[in-house]
């Protein structure tokens, strides 16, 4: 799963830079689109292997930007939810089935809605692509250090931190509730063994 989410990714760039780089000022802007996943913003059970390749894109896709914008490339890292494809199929007949109950918080998408937004972000020279509202969410609660472009997005950025924190915060009690943890109690438990160490 790294191999061809990570490494994968990372060669195809790697090979595609040079022409891409070659007489850009003459031919306009650039870009490369990343795709990672709403499950490489947020940790989701079940997802252990795939949430660490689509986290390790972001890390990815930071640095790159760094490195290629004064070349005028423009990266964009698309976040999708669920997606109504034959490969989602194929996965649901294996995957436990509260990583199916967790990821529902997010819904699912058709292939072509998540298309447009991709393409429509792309245009815009967005960094991050958000695809639905918990997505809009997800790409707040995670602003982190990424670039961004848009003065209004930064603002709200700033502006929403600490209510979309605590909106996260409710979204993980409640997957600690589906996976039959008392968050509370782990919360208190956590707290304990500070107080031993
Ligand atoms: C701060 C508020 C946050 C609110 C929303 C939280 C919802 C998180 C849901 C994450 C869903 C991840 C689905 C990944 C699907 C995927 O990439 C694979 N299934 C592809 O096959």
């Amino acid at each position: 799963m790294f191999d061809v989410n990570v490494i994968g990714t990372f060669h195809l760039i790697k090979a595609a830079l040079p022409l891409m780089k070659k007489d850009r000022k003459s031919r306009g802007p650039a870009s490369i689109a990343i795709i990672s996943s709403q499950a490489g913003q947020v940790g989701i059970y079940g997802y252990t292997a795939y949430s660490a390749s689509k986290f390790a894109l972001r890390g990815l896709a930071e640095a790159l930007q760094h490195e290629v914008i004064a070349d005028d490339i423009h990266v964009s890292l698309i976040f999708p939810p669920d997606t109504d494809t034959p490969g989602l199929e194929e996965e649901n007949r294996r995957k436990p089935e509260l990583t199916s109950i967790i990821a529902g918080s997010s819904g699912m998408m058709k292939a072509d809605e998540v298309a447009k937004k991709t393409i429509d972000g792309i245009k815009k020279g967005s960094f991050i692509i958000p695809c639905n509202i918990e997505g809009e969410l997800l790409s707040i609660a995670t602003a982190g250090l990424s670039p961004q472009r848009s003065y209004l997005m930064a603002f709200l950025e700033v502006i929403a931190a600490s209510p979309v924190r605590l909106i996260g915060l409710f979204f993980q009690w409640n997957w600690d509730m589906k996976l039959e943890i008392d968050p509370l109690e782990r919360m208190e438990s956590s707290s304990r063994q500070k107080v031993q160490s």
